[in-house]
């Protein structure tokens, strides 16, 4: 491999460090208590309350027992290492444009400083309706469709969908929320799937696989195989944590949406990637996104006279389309969504 191109090099600041804390500290949560066929509810209250403390002191958690079949991951992982081991020609044949930024991009290796790594986008519902730009006024709409290799990704799709709806219901009740209460925000969600591919990289010390960056969405559902190099930022002292793989567990964390929705009782963590100069890593990470049209704005339930509201209020849909498109703009931005 070649040397790094200079806008790759990470500024000191966001350098990782050699030496970084292994992650004894992100809360492991066992979900089987939701699985459970003689309904305990003291268990579920226990649950509800390590979802809780996980959210608020670390923004991110493991889980176990999730049920999502082993099958449906296999698959996906499957074809996502098939797909990326294409040459760049045939991945570039599905590739994403201003028209429909959906599908493969290698933005990161090719444009100016940005991540080591190439992805594929796939929406859970096909279409899905976004605003076609991101001029508030306005109100056109469009739709985005799914391309290759749309199908493998629809079982895990739906198995991801169902684990979603479970963690907000947990998170909805530790916050002390009817378990329904975000239902509405979803009913034409803006969620897609993304799978990541790291190629090892020529420079690991002063290159990131992805940059810092906070969630954009509500929640994200993060697989990643055992290379390792996710790493979150600890609340309280700001170290880096090294979040490392655990065989069946899937990672979550709390988005934007959820920091703004309980007006900051959960906060959005950042983290980054680590670039490997031996190793080349997969990932898969699902956004879970609310429907286009939805305002987002602190609950009511956390707005009283003590507690001020404590962010704007904006127009998902406005967000997102901002966002999907940049990529086509010369526009930088900080986050995933
Ligand atoms: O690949 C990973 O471990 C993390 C990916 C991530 O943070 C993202 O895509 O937003
Ligand atoms: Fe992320």
């Amino acid at each position: 491999m070649g040397e790094v191109h200079p806008d790759f090099i990470q500024t000191l600041e966001h350098q990782p460090k050699l030496d970084i804390t292994e992650a004894e500290g992100i809360p492991l949560i066992d979900l089987s208590p939701l699985n459970s066929l003689d309904f305990d509810t003291d268990a579920l209250a226990r649950l509800v309350a390590e979802i809780g403390d996980a959210c608020k002191n670390w923004g991110f958690f493991h889980v176990i027992n999730h049920w999502v079949p082993l099958q449906a991951l296999e698959k996906v992982d499957l074809t996502s290492r098939k797909f990326f081991a294409l040459s760049r020609d045939e991945k570039r044949k599905v590739r994403r444009s201003r028209a429909n930024p959906v599908g493969y991009s290698d933005f990161g290796i090719t444009k100016n400083n940005s991540d080591w790594k190439e992805v594929f986008d796939s929406i859970i519902e096909d279409p899905i309706v976004i605003y076609a730009s991101d001029e508030p006024d306005d109100k056109e709409l469009k739709e985005l469709h799914n391309q290759w290799p749309q199908e493998v990704c629809e079982g895990y799709n739906a198995e991801m969908q169902k684990l979603s709806n479970k963690l907000m219901k947990l998170i909805a009740l530790s916050l002390g929320l009817e378990k329904d209460r975000f239902d509405g925000f979803f009913k034409e969600p803006t969620t897609f799937t993304r799978l990541n591919y790291y190629p090892a990289s020529p420079d690991p010390q002063s290159t990131l696989g992805l940059r810092v960056h906070k969630d954009a969405g509500a929640l994200t559902i993060l697989v990643q195989d055992d290379v390792g190099g996710l790493e979150v930022k600890r609340k309280g002292d700001d170290e880096w944590i090294s979040v490392k793989p655990i065989p069946g567990a899937y990672i979550v964390n709390v988005g934007d949406l959820i920091q703004i929705w309980s007006n900051d009782k959960y906060e959005s963590v950042e983290h980054r990637v680590k670039a490997n100069s031996e190793k080349e890593r997969y990932s898969i990470a699902f956004f879970l996104n609310p429907s286009h049209y939805i305002w987002v704005e602190p609950l009511e339930e956390f707005i009283n006279e003590e507690n001020s509201t404590k962010h704007k209020g904006y127009r998902w849909g406005k967000y997102y389309a901002t966002r999907k498109l940049s990529n086509f703009k010369k526009v930088v931005t900080a986050g995933n969504c």
